[in-house]
């Protein structure tokens, strides 16, 4: 039997971060190698096992991954505590599993950057459905492409009150991958007052915040006459930790470069 992946969570204090924390403890094959959090986080020094309610893991919530002997990170926290460990993985040689969103263009620059000499797999949902759900959206693309008349594609996505990006890192993927294979010039960002008939140039981006969802996207091909919507729907946090843990593994032994979650589940 191998040795247990040793794994570090940045942002292990957060919503995410202890739910990724409870399942490396879950996991056979893993161990937490290290829990990091922001430098100002009332959680330093607390134990991470028992800050997410699975009982202690010996592993305290700490500030920087320092010598921590580790094979791979997994992060979930904020574009600047992203930047911050994306640093030390490159200096260290780690593969990083990467989930946070509302990175800006220069941000996610710096993430191709570190691609170019760590494994990096950067994926706004590490949901299986989410990531299934993208290869239909850019079958129904290819198919709605031509229909006559037109179809408007319109993207509404649902996720908690303490959401901070809008929209969300996955509509927006969804965004681009309707836009790769249908050619819209433009997202519209919700609409207000009388911005006239739809034209079909633009893809629709809606976000709902609302109580403690923890995420659903819907995208709707609207035609004359009929309607497709493809609907993904989050019950729990563990599917997109069990997936970033899924992606750490993966991504352990593999060359430099930029990966996704369809090459981790096989789907390209
Ligand atoms: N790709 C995917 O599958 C998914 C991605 N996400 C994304 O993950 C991110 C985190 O979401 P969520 O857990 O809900 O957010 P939370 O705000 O609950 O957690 C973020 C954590 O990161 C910490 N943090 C802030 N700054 C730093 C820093 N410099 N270094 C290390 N840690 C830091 C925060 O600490 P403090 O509170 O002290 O600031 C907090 O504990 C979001 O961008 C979200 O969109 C979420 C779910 C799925
Ligand atoms: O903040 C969240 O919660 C989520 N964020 C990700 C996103 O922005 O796409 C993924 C998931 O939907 C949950």
């Amino acid at each position: 039997m191998s040795a247990p992946l040793r794994i570090a969570v940045n942002g292990a204090a957060g919503r995410m971060g202890r739910r990724v924390v409870a399942g490396v403890m879950a996991d056979e094959g893993a161990t937490l190698a290290a829990a990091l959090d922001s430098a100002g986080s009332p959680h330093l020094g607390l134990d991470a096992g028992d800050l997410a309610g699975v009982g202690t893991a010996g592993v305290l919530i700490s500030q920087s991954i320092g010598a921590a002997k580790c094979d791979a990170v997994i992060d979930f926290s904020t574009p600047d505590g992203l930047m911050s460990v994306l640093s030390s993985c490159v200096k260290r040689d780690l593969p990083i599993a990467v989930a946070t969103t509302g990175l800006s263009e220069s941000q996610i620059d710096a993430v191709r950057t570190a691609a170019e000499t760590i494994p990096v797999v950067f994926a706004p949902s590490f949901s299986t459905a989410v990531n299934v759900a993208m290869r239909l959206t850019a079958l129904a693309a290819q198919a709605l492409k031509e229909t006559p008349g037109g179809a408007d594609v319109e993207i509404i996505e649902r996720h908690h009150r303490f959401k901070e990006d809008a929209p969300s890192g996955t509509a927006l993927r969804f965004a681009e991958i309707v836009r790769d294979v249908m050619g819209q010039e433009d997202f519209a960002h919700g609409r207000e007052g009388r911005p006239g008939a739809r034209p079909h140039s633009e893809i629709g981006l809606h976000a709902v915040r609302e109580g403690d969802n923890v995420g659903e996207h819907s995208i709707l091909f609207g035609m004359l006459g009929e309607t497709l919507e493809i609907a993904v729907r989050g019950r729990t946090r563990d599917s997109y930790a069990n997936g970033s843990i899924a992606a750490a593994r993966w991504a352990v032994g593999r060359p430099p470069g930029m990966y996704g979650m369809d090459e981790v589940l096989g789907l390209k």
